[in-house]
């Protein structure tokens, strides 16, 4: 059964650099017992900046957004627009674990995006819904680098850890524009 409950992002935020979960929108969650999660936004332009800088906490993000816009993603430094296209589904590559581990065996090729979301530069207000594949928690699995691509000159970059202690540890640390996968470097 999936578990729903509603958070009020905090309304009267001066910053964008607000906390994950904390921040400027109103949003529905719900998560299921099988790692699906969905966040839905809804930032009114008079009274939330948007989403602050971060990489999703899942394997694998799909989101729905409306006509409005406001999403960007950090390019070489900048920060591009993503133009909406109605009823197109974006798809990111999270940053748990499990891509992390990707990041990881690819020595750093696969990384996933650092986005946000400006939401204050129109009059109307703005919908999307993200839907995330999660791992299910609590989980002691460990996750590390897999030793068959590790050698010498190519050594482990990151310690081992598990989903529960990443995910809680992500949560702890809200969004401050740094990944996660920084405090796991060796
Ligand atoms: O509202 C959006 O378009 C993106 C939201 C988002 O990045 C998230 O929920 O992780
Ligand atoms: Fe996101």
């Amino acid at each position: 059964m999936p578990h729903w409950f509603y958070t009020f992002r905090d309304f009267n935020s001066a910053s964008i650099a607000s906390f994950h979960f904390g921040q400027s929108s109103l949003c529905v969650h719900s998560l299921t017992e099988f790692g699906l999660f969905m966040l839905s936004h809804y930032y009114p332009p008079d009274r939330t900046f948007g989403t602050s800088q971060h990489s999703d906490r899942s394997f694998l993000s799909i989101l729905l957004q409306d006509h409005i816009g406001g999403l960007q993603v950090l390019h070489d430094d900048y920060w591009v627009d993503v133009p909406p296209v109605s009823g197109a589904l974006l798809v990111n590559l999270g940053d748990i674990l499990q891509a992390s581990l990707y990041i990881l065996i690819s020595n750093d090729k696969f990384v996933s995006v650092e986005h946000r979301v400006l939401a204050n530069r129109g009059e109307k207000p703005r919908i999307s819904v993200a839907s995330f594949f999660v791992h299910p928690l609590p989980s002691l699995r460990v996750y590390g680098p897999i030793e068959e691509l590790l050698s010498e000159e190519n050594p482990p970059k990151y310690r081992d850890t598990t989903i529960t202690e990443y995910t809680s540890q992500y949560m702890a640390r809200g969004l401050d524009g740094n990944s996660l996968l920084l405090h796991y470097k060796i």
